[in-house]
């Protein structure tokens, strides 16, 4: 899942994967913690040091910087998640996904997109987490992502939060039933049946 600051990915996510079994990827960063976000739940809080030192170790499948904060995805929980037949949901920015696309043919991106500009400025004004200048900020990397939707599989329109939630499970249904994802010996094992 991609899309601008503020568009509602974690808002959307809860809903959708609530009573899901599948492994959500927390995310180390540099970036503070937000009054009431949960360490470890919603990301590993690091300090810069051990972000490099992780980066030095191949740890990260992929990394990024956003509005001057450090991101990335660790590699170890996602292949034991994948190992065990999970699948996977990372939360990350567009850079992060491209670099996905790279090594996993089978990823599915899909760009989270706000109904506009001034409903994304609304959206992250009312949240209230950011200062004024840290709004602007992703707000000017918001347009520039948006010009990136096309590198996605899919978009998803966050206007009516119920209906979004409907898409994903519907984008969720349709990947699953690709016939790529069944194997030879599963055909194998119908037509001996
Ligand atoms: N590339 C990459 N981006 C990430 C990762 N974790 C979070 N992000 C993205 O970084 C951006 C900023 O995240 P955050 O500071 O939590 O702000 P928010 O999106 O406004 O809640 C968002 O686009 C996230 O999706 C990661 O592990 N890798
Ligand atoms: N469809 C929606 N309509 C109106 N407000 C929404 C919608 N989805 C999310 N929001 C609100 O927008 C704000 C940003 O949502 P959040 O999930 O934190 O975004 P992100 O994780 O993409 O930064 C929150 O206050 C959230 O309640």
């Amino acid at each position: 899942m991609t899309g601008a600051s503020g568009v509602g990915k974690g808002t959307l996510r809860e809903l959708w994967l609530r009573d899901q079994n599948v492994f959500f990827s927390v995310s180390k960063t540099t970036r503070q913690a937000r009054p009431g976000e949960r360490p470890g739940l919603d990301y590993h809080f690091v300090t810069e040091e051990e972000f490099v030192a992780e980066l030095a170790q191949n740890g990260f499948l992929e990394h990024a910087e956003f509005a001057g904060n450090r991101y990335g995805t660790p590699k170890g929980p996602i292949e034991a998640a994948l190992a065990s037949g999970q699948d996977v949901i990372l939360e990350i920015e567009v850079l992060g996904a491209m670099q996905v696309r790279q090594q996993s043919s089978e990823a599915v991106l899909i760009f989270i997109m706000p109904p506009s500009l001034s409903e994304l400025r609304r959206r992250l004004e009312g949240r209230a987490t950011e200062n004024q200048a840290q709004i602007e900020r992703r707000l000017t990397r918001a347009r520039e992502e948006i010009l990136e939707a096309h590198n996605f599989d899919y978009v998803v329109m966050n206007d009516d939060l119920e209906r979004a939630v409907l898409d994903m499970h519907a984008i969720q249904r349709a990947e699953r039933s690709r016939s790529s994802r069944i194997s030879r010996e599963a055909l194998k094992q119908i037509v001996e049946s």
